[in-house]
């Protein structure tokens, strides 16, 4: 899906990432884990498009597909006035027609993915009435609603107790298993282990890329 082709992620000039070499395969489902600070949401921003290069280069096979993006939870404003459904339907708007605004099938779909994170009691309360675990189940009702082929996650468990995080891993884990290709940035190592098949470890001058079985060992990539 994604060619990473010594590829270094940064600010303008500023390398913050060592030169990737690899492939982000369709259907697969990656952590990209490593320490504060060594540059995992810069990469992820990177492979999405937010951010050019700094160097190297990026191959979108065949093309850049849809992404289904979950920020870390402060990127959104939660005062604005709208609420849980609006905010829910909105992965629907690539297919929602201009003029007819929400149609009954988005509706429809913003109500299953509200009942997959239990949140259809609140469908009708303003945003700024959840809590952080609540606000988090709504967004990932959204990534789901929006069923993109290509998922990319910062950090979508911090400050989220583990009922919760428990319940969205699962969705996580569903999604993947009907195919969508996963890309979530994490610190809970077991939670890695468990469930990501695939990790691309960040270090300071080199990273690992590869099966997250410690019995399968991890492959080394390019490091300049
Ligand atoms: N807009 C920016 N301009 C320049 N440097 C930045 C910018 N944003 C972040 N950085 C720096 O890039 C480095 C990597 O930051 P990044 O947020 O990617 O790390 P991270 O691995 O995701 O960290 P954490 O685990 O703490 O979330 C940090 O040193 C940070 O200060």
């Amino acid at each position: 899906m994604i060619e990473l082709d010594h590829l270094v992620a940064g600010y303008e000039r500023l390398a913050i990432t060592p030169a990737l070499c690899g492939t982000l395969e369709r259907g697969s489902m990656t952590a990209i884990v490593g320490a504060n600070g060594c540059g995992k949401s810069t990469l992820l921003k990177t492979l999405a498009g937010f951010l050019p290069p700094v160097s190297g280069v990026l191959r979108w096979q065949p093309s850049r597909p849809t992404i289904g993006w979950l920020a870390q939870r402060h990127a959104l404003e939660s005062q604005f006035p709208l609420t849980v459904q609006d905010v829910v339907c909105m992965g629907c708007w690539p297919r929602i027609s201009l003029f007819r605004g929400i149609n009954r099938d988005a509706r429809k779909r913003a109500a299953q993915g509200l009942e997959r994170v239990g949140l259809t009691a609140m469908a009708r309360e303003t945003i700024d009435t959840l809590s952080g675990g609540q606000f988090q189940r709504m967004l990932f009702a959204r990534v789901w609603v929006q069923n993109a082929p290509l998922v990319m996650l910062d950090e979508p468990f911090t400050g989220i107790d583990e009922i919760t995080s428990q319940i969205l891993m699962e969705q996580l884990v569903d999604m993947h298993r009907e195919g969508q290709t996963i890309l979530a940035v994490l610190h809970d190592s077991e939670r890695v282990a468990r469930y990501f098949p695939q990790t691309l470890r960040l270090g300071e001058k080199a990273a690992q890329w590869g099966a997250s079985d410690q019995s399968q060992r991890t492959v080394e990539v390019c490091s300049a």
